[in-house]
């Protein structure tokens, strides 16, 4: 595999090299509200452009449906960017279009531009290969050398990370370099007892990972919006609360199988409306009341994982426990991350959200052994799959 480095000591001075980054921040509004990834984009964008690149960033900010929408505009990103290189940050309007190209032919050696949100356009994300790789032509236009730096977002098979590699000489990064050497640590011979924390809300994405991962773990204790497919598989009302119905049965079957290894919360917190004014009770979990939502785990069930934590030799933590960024629901995810950051254990919290919560719950981040800025793809990694953003790179 290429890297960084390579393609440096190849000279890059006048070239224009597309930069994959992962810079899907958490917003309110239009204000960044943790720029963690942000931050951690930055060492390869300067080394490019120190060296004289015409640095063409490329990212994607949430879920827009494949069509401009001015909500998922990485506009707030270009200019938190800019702030943090110290030099101005040309925003295309477009993705590849008639600005993009005229926003990249504007460059001056050393300067940085951003397209607009790549998932704007369908056929980034599109399952069909000749229209990813249309845009991924688009892409390739624009650059003469294409670095792969977006560690969250190597899990998926996209045109500006994946289809557009195969298109461009390609390197990795310094970012996706690093990450996928300290996660090389826990799938190895991590320390015993190995035990992994998941959470979140991409409850189908992760709920996929758990098969593969139980038999490298010990214990796998569940939170967030991702325990409530496993206790309506215990037959318990749920409410309101996220559920993917159709996984029911995976999970009951896990249960069968792994359910010695399987935590579930024993109480949770839920709430009238997701909203911080919400009328809220901590319940255990068997008396859920109908059209009400769990948005956090409760006291008992922090006190349970936080004792299976501490015996922990290694950690791996993806998705907070419960809806952190309201003050009423932030407890599960803060007395979660105290107990992994307290445990002595070695620890990796990934994911932009997680990341994002233990900043902003003001968690000490030297207590984690490393914070990484992925968490479906930390986790794809673990559970020992094929990250296409990576293995494209090896050729
Ligand atoms: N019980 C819950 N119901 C709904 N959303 C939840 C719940 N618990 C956590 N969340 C939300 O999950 C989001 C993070 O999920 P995810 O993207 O899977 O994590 P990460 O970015 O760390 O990988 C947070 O915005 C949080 O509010
Ligand atoms: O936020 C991300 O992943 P994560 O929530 O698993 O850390 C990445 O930017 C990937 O985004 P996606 O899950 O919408 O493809």
């Amino acid at each position: 595999m290429k890297t960084l480095d390579d393609l440096l000591s190849e000279g890059v001075a006048g070239r224009r090299v597309l930069v994959r980054a992962d810079l899907n921040v958490p917003l309110d509004g239009d204000k960044i509200t943790d720029d963690g990834r942000v931050r951690a984009s930055v060492p390869t964008i300067k080394k490019l452009a120190d060296a004289g690149a015409k640095v063409v960033v490329a990212a994607h900010l949430g879920r827009p449906k494949g069509t401009p929408d001015p909500k998922f505009s990485l506009a707030p990103v270009a200019a938190r960017l800019g702030e943090l290189l110290g030099t101005s940050v040309a925003l295309a309007q477009d993705v590849t279009g008639a600005s993009a190209r005229s926003t990249v032919d504007g460059l001056t050696d050393g300067a940085v531009a951003l397209l607009e949100n790549v998932r704007f356009d369908a056929r980034e994300t599109s399952k069909d290969q000749a229209e990813r790789t249309a845009l991924a032509s688009e892409y390739a236009e624009l650059a003469d050398a294409f670095v792969s730096d977006g560690f969250g977002v190597v899990h998926r098979k996209q045109a500006s990370v994946y289809d557009v590699a195969r298109l461009l000489p390609a390197y990795a990064g310094g970012l996706v370099l690093a990450e996928v050497e300290v996660l090389r640590k826990l799938t190895g011979d991590p320390a015993k007892p190995y035990v992994v924390v998941l959470g979140g809300s991409k409850v189908s994405d992760k709920l996929a990972v758990i098969e593969s991962l139980l038999p490298k773990v010990d214990q796998l204790l569940v939170g967030g919006g991702m325990c409530f497919t496993f206790l309506a598989a215990q037959g318990l009302g749920v409410g309101d609360s996220l559920l993917e119905a159709d996984m029911i049965d995976t999970c009951k079957r896990l249960l069968a199988e792994s359910g010695d290894k399987i935590m579930l919360p024993a109480d949770v917190v839920i709430a009238d409306d997701f909203s911080a004014e919400a009328n809220t009770e901590t319940v255990l979990v068997a008396q859920m009341y109908e059209h009400w939502k769990g948005l956090d785990i409760g006291p008992i069930t922090v006190e349970r994982y936080s004792a299976a934590l501490e015996q922990a030799g290694t950690v791996f933590w993806n998705g907070p426990m419960g809806v952190f960024e309201l003050a009423p629901f932030a407890e599960g995810t803060r007395g979660v991350a105290q107990a992994i950051a307290g445990s002595g254990a070695f620890s990796v919290v990934g994911g932009g959200d997680s990341a994002a919560a233990v900043r902003r719950l003001g968690i000490a981040e030297d207590g984690f052994s490393h914070i990484s800025t992925g968490g479906g793809a930390s986790l794809e990694f673990l559970e020992g799959k094929d990250l296409p953003g990576v293995s494209v790179l090896e050729g």
